[in-house]
């Protein structure tokens, strides 16, 4: 398959190492310095488009791919005010996007578990829930996209919470999942689940190495979307 590049940043040249290994070609690396050279590609070149930049660029990025007919994985945060613009883009145009706030396997495991675990703790009182994240200093969102969908899947899960709010601010409440922000290097993503009571703790955590792992994920989307149609997440990809 011919990979184009939407940003080739830490992430991007990983994706771009392990699309060449697995016997993909690179029809394209595309940076904040050479985003001109979009408009100059020819979009029948491009088979799949897997989008890692900024937040401030993901969406006009992702335009690009679904006004071309370019199937476009997603794997940048921060810029989720603007999906639903996105969706009914893909839908208009018959188009094909894929977004995951996170693409390690081990990762959509935790999500399943943190679910479990929210539906079990719905059945229980005395325990306050929150979440710690701690990534990289170079990171410019925060929360996470992933310490997001977890706070989603507690959400939909305990009746006791309606929303969450970040490092204390504003609207935090009874009702939300406190989320923590920690900017440490070199962290790659470290998410933390914790109930606690006065008569005990229950903490559940992942842990990533390096990004091998979310690379290697957004490369086997790629292969398996050209087929697919539609605004697609990893609850379609994955057989759990
Ligand atoms: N879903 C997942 O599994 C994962 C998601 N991520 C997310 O992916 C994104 C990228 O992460 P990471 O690679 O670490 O970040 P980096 O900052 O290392 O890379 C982002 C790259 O995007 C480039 N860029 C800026 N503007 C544009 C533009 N208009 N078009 C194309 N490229 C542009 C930047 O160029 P320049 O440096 O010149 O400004 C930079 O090289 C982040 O949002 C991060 O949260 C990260 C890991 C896993
Ligand atoms: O910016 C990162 O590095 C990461 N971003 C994603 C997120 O915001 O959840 C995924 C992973 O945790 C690494």
């Amino acid at each position: 398959m011919n990979i184009l590049l939407l940003g080739y940043g830490k992430m991007g040249k990983i994706i771009g190492e392990i699309a060449e290994s697995r016997g993909h070609s690179i029809a394209g690396k595309i940076n904040i310095d050479n985003k001109e050279d979009l408009q100059k590609l020819d979009p029948k070149d491009v088979d799949v488009a897997i989008e890692f930049s900024q937040p401030e660029a993901a969406f006009e990025n992702i335009s690009w791919a679904i006004n071309h007919g370019v199937p476009v994985v997603v794997g940048t945060t921060g810029w989720l005010d603007k999906k639903s613009e996105i969706e009914k883009m893909t839908l208009d145009k018959n188009g094909s996007f894929f977004y995951a706030s996170n693409f390690s396997i081990g990762v959509n495991i935790f999500f399943k578990v943190n679910e479990f675990l929210s539906k079990l703790m719905n059945e229980t009182t005395g325990y306050g829930v929150s979440i710690e994240e701690i990534h990289h200093t170079a990171k410019k969102d925060a929360p996470s996209g992933t310490a997001i969908t977890l706070a989603e899947g507690i959400i939909k899960n305990l009746n006791s919470k309606n929303t969450w709010n970040l490092n204390g601010e504003t609207p935090s409440s009874e009702e939300s999942v406190e989320i923590t922000s920690k900017r440490i290097d070199p962290a790659p993503g470290t998410h933390i689940i914790r109930y606690q009571s006065p008569i005990d703790d229950l903490e559940i955590t992942h842990t990533a190495h390096s990004r091998q792992g979310f690379a290697l994920g957004a490369v086997l989307v790629a292969e398996w979307i050209p087929e697919k149609k539609g605004v697609l997440s990893m609850d379609d990809f994955l057989s759990f």
